[in-house]
């Protein structure tokens, strides 16, 4: 199932949030809070809510933000502000209160941004825009003055673009180091990194949080900057996951830049931005669970509808495998229609049957054709062996729907090189008999199970490790096939029938299709989950056929200029 992953500002957004979707992962900004405030909510999250999802804390990284001194104000278009740092703001307070043209910011964004003037800065996603920043003496201070060429509202803590963007991410900061430290006791706790510009940095985070906690920490990086294709490769090796922030990345690139750096990302595409990539040995690919994030159901914040183009992305994306999950971020945040969005979210990306579920369905229907054919008597074998393969070509395309190799050849080679090592003994005990013609279908049917062993093992390197479900599943599978085929073939049958070995090839072949079809619910419980959230899950799809709370949602709405009356 996709992960959905929605942003949370206290303990009773987190509730409302999880009946919408006890399925949801929450996320929380640090950066809007306090250490102190942050440690709190995790303690009332971990005493008050009955069953705790994991829940990210986001890190500020190398993002410039406004200070928390920042007054909400209104700054007009073609008006002039004055950017001053925060220890200048904090110092002569009473004197500055009281204007409202300048804008503070944190102190070691005014010192790179004032160590290279940039041509632009945005504000809030570019919400509103400053243009021809310079040096001033505005007040007496150090301020560099700028133009406001789109309007808005300053807000505190929204953030600052620049590009190219100044700050570069490293190590972790000090106030992101203490927030790691402080909330490793919560086991609930998972991270994520903004404005992630290497996989050290992710690296880095690792370590802190791991040897803290001493088990693994799941870490996603949020990609916030355009970054080249082979840092993009590098991020994905050491990390669980990455966020496509479009927001910032928005900021950074124009709409349509960002248009061009998605499809390029989508498509895994080299060397557009940054450096070339460089020549590898291997192909490279950006392996590891792919998070769309940044104004995913914006309208939602005060529609209690999608837009049709909202729904049609999200649903396309996740559908087509490009990406295995959402973040909500204003959305549940300040949104108006938190329970709506989040159903909405969740319908998005279950609301049809993925290409894995249909494909892992029609591998199991294949799979009893064949159990049917093998139940009568050696002549139906070769059908039976037919069925079984159609099988595992359902298999291959169900996992390669999630995870595909980059390489052809890898596909190909992979798979043939066992195959052919398997089939020496066959083909030494039946060349030479009159079913030397069984040898083409059995080297087939090897090339077969074993490129879904190679898929369902692309599937869990893309998942690092989460999603091993199919693959236990294909060595039970081959488990099961080669011992019923030695017994058959090369002990010529002299063990058939005997309990023992049908004992170990039934169960084998069981396990086998139990682990094969858990590959789609990867983060239940191993088939526990199968029995004890039935009712959930019939809950959550007749809420589906019936639309019941958006139903709801659109019958109180009232039209736009009526609220506004
Ligand atoms: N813990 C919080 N306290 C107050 N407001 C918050 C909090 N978290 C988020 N918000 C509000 O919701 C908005 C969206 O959240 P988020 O996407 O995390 O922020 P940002 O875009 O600033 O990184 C924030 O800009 C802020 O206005
Ligand atoms: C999700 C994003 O990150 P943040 O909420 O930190 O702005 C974004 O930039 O789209």
């Amino acid at each position: 199932m996709s992960e959905l992953i929605s942003t949370i500002v206290n303990c009773k957004t987190a509730r409302k949030i999880l009946e919408a979707d006890d399925k949801s992962n929450l996320r929380i900004n640090s950066s809007h809070m306090t250490v102190e405030a942050l440690l709190s909510l995790l303690d009332e999250l971990k005493s008050t809510l009955e069953h705790i999802p994991l829940v990210y804390i986001d890190l500020q990284g190398a993002k410039m933000r406004l200070s928390r001194q920042q007054s909400q104000y209104d700054v007009s278009t073609d008006s002039t502000v004055y950017i001053i740092p925060e220890k200048e703001f904090l110092e002569r307070k009473d004197l500055l209160k009281a204007f409202k043209d300048i804008i503070i910011i944190e102190d070691l964004a005014f010192d790179v941004l004032s160590s290279s003037l940039p041509d632009k800065l945005l504000i809030d996603d570019g919400k509103i825009v400053l243009s021809e920043p310079k040096f001033n003496k505005k007040y007496d201070i150090g301020a560099i003055s700028a133009i406001v060429s789109v309007g808005g509202t300053l807000r505190p803590r929204k953030g600052i673009n620049a590009s190219p963007h100044p700050l570069s991410g490293g190590k972790l900061n000090p106030r992101d180091k203490k927030i790691v430290e402080a909330s490793a006791k919560f086991p609930f706790v998972a991270y994520a990194l903004s404005f992630c510009q290497t996989a050290e940095g992710i690296e880095h985070l690792r370590h802190t949080a791991e040897s803290i906690r001493g088990s693994s920490v799941k870490i996603a990086a949020k990609i916030e900057l355009p970054l080249s294709h082979d840092i993009l490769c590098d991020i994905a090796c050491v990390s669980d996951s990455m966020w496509l922030c479009r927001g910032d990345l928005g900021s950074q690139l124009g709409l349509s830049g960002l248009g061009k750096y998605f499809y390029e990302y989508t498509h895994s595409l080299p060397f557009t931005y940054g450096k070339p990539s460089q020549a590898h040995d291997t192909p490279r690919d950006m392996s590891c669970e792919h998070i769309l994030a940044g104004e995913v159901l914006d309208h939602m914040v005060s529609n209690p509808l999608p837009t049709r183009s909202e729904a049609c992305h999200v649903s396309e994306h996740v559908r087509n495998g490009k990406f295995d999950g959402l973040v909500l971020s204003n959305e549940t945040a300040y949104g108006k229609y938190v329970k709506e969005v989040v159903t909405m979210a969740r319908e998005l990306i279950i609301s049809f049957k993925t290409k894995h579920e249909r494909f892992v369905f029609a591998g199991l229907i294949f799979s009893l054709i064949g159990d049917i054919f093998l139940q009568h008597s050696i002549d139906k074998f070769i059908p039976g062996l037919l069925s079984f393969a159609c099988a595992h070509v359902c298999y291959c395309i169900a996992f390669s729907s999630v995870a595909k190799s980059k390489s052809r050849l890898a596909d190909i080679l992979i798979p043939a090189i066992p195959s052919i090592l398997i089939m020496i003994p066959f083909v030494k005990t039946l060349f030479n008999t009159s079913l030397w013609w069984l040898l083409f279908f059995m080297a087939g049917y090897c090339f077969v199970l074993a490129s879904a062993m190679w898929r369902s093992f692309c599937l869990l390197k893309k998942t690092k490790g989460a999603n091993w479900f199919g693959f236990v599943g294909m060595i039970f599978f081959s488990t099961s096939d080669i011992i019923l085929s030695v017994e058959r073939f090369i002990l010529s049958g002299i063990l058939k029938g005997h309990p023992i070995m049908e004992t170990i090839i039934i169960s084998t072949y069981w396990l086998a299709q139990c682990f094969v079809s858990h590959s789609l619910v990867p983060e239940l419980p191993l088939f526990i989950s199968w029995f004890s959230d039935v009712k959930k899950f019939r809950d959550m799809y007749n809420k589906r056929i019936l639309n019941i709370d958006n139903i709801e949602a659109v019958k109180q709405s009232k039209p736009i200029d009526e609220k506004e009356q």
